[in-house]
């Protein structure tokens, strides 16, 4: 990832009469970051996307994308920057194909270009076979695929996903999800609008949370489950003959020791305290009968977040 923004957006605000949809965000991006942005409905996320593709024009602030101004250079940035909305619209008695090669001609790629860098595309997103199909024999998945081989064929360098994967089975998911991280690998810069935690944390680097028309956060989920007191590592502890609330909870790095049931403990900490706690329980005469380690949820600290800022209101 190089740390040149290709998103750089400063003190963005966007006003409806006396409506206030984005309340002034701040936001960089880095090529080849993947970057969730997160937020209840309403929060402004569909606004700030609109203001960065320069679809609507900010009341106060300044975006740049790849160096530009969306709003003075549109054509610059719709041709390389890409946006998949959540239902993509094709024509369904067209093939994908046909549908590829008529988004090049508007484009203004000569035939033998387009016909190279569709077919590379389709080879890209596993579309190979289907593609003289008709797209209204496509399902959701393949949709979902057809518009990001479209991304891949006009060579965007940022791609705008707004629920890339509302609707997909567990398989398709998958497969969508390891194509967008094999874009990113491939240096593409990805912003994700979605409500499906499980997807963000799986793919983005970077979560941003809206609130209110502001970002109240962006970081890694490691730093925003830091940011709500909590720990990044979460140890699932099984033991015998201990009284491990008591035990661990002054341990340098533990966070909160919660009982699931008898004999079963959920440990947050800053760190991998798992030698420690082994060793703690060992020492108290009880015995260990598993220690298991995970990463801090992105839904649990999302939750966590957004009830802090609601109590805090
Ligand atoms: N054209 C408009 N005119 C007036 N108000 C608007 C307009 N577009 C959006 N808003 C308001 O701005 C706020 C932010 O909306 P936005 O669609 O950006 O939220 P969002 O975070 O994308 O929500 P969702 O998760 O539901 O897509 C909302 O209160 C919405 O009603």
């Amino acid at each position: 990832m190089s740390s040149t923004p290709v998103i750089e957006a400063k003190g963005l605000a966007k006003r409806y009469g006396a409506a206030v949809a984005v309340a002034g965000i701040d936001l960089s991006v880095s090529a080849g970051e993947v970057i969730g942005l997160l937020g209840p409905n309403g929060a402004g996320k569909t606004t700030s996307i609109l203001m960065l593709l320069g679809l609507t024009e900010p009341s106060e602030g300044t975006v740049r994308i790849l160096g530009r101004d969306p709003l003075r250079q549109p054509l610059e940035v719709k041709r390389e920057v890409g946006y998949l909305p959540d239902s993509v619209g094709f024509y369904d008695s067209m093939t994908g194909r046909e549908n590829l090669a008529y988004t090049g001609r508007l484009a203004g790629m000569s035939r033998d270009l387009a016909r190279e860098r569709i077919a590379a595309a389709f080879d890209k997103v596993r579309l190979a076979e289907a593609a003289d199909q008709p797209v209204a024999t496509y399902s959701r998945g393949m949709r979902q695929r057809l518009g990001i081989a479209e991304l891949l064929m006009r060579e965007c360098r940022v791609a705008i996903l707004d629920e890339p994967t509302s609707g997909l089975d567990p398989q398709s998911t998958q497969e969508l999800l390891d194509l967008i991280q094999r874009l990113s690998r491939d240096g593409m810069t990805i912003l994700l609008s979605s409500h499906m935690l499980d997807v963000v944390q799986s793919i983005c680097h970077r979560v941003a949370l809206f609130n209110k028309g502001r970002i109240g956060f962006v970081g890694t989920v490691d730093e925003l489950a830091a940011r709500i007191g909590g720990g990044a590592f979460i140890v699932d502890v099984e033991a015998d003959g201990i009284d491990l609330e008591k035990a661990a909870s002054s341990t340098d790095g533990v966070k909160s020791v919660r009982s699931a049931e008898v004999g079963r403990w959920e440990v947050e900490a800053t760190r991998d305290v798992r030698p420690d706690l082994a060793r703690l329980i060992v020492q108290g005469g009880g015995s260990l009968r598993n220690l298991d380690l995970r990463r801090a949820r992105l839904d649990q600290a999302y939750n966590r977040y957004f009830r802090e800022v609601a109590d805090a209101a």
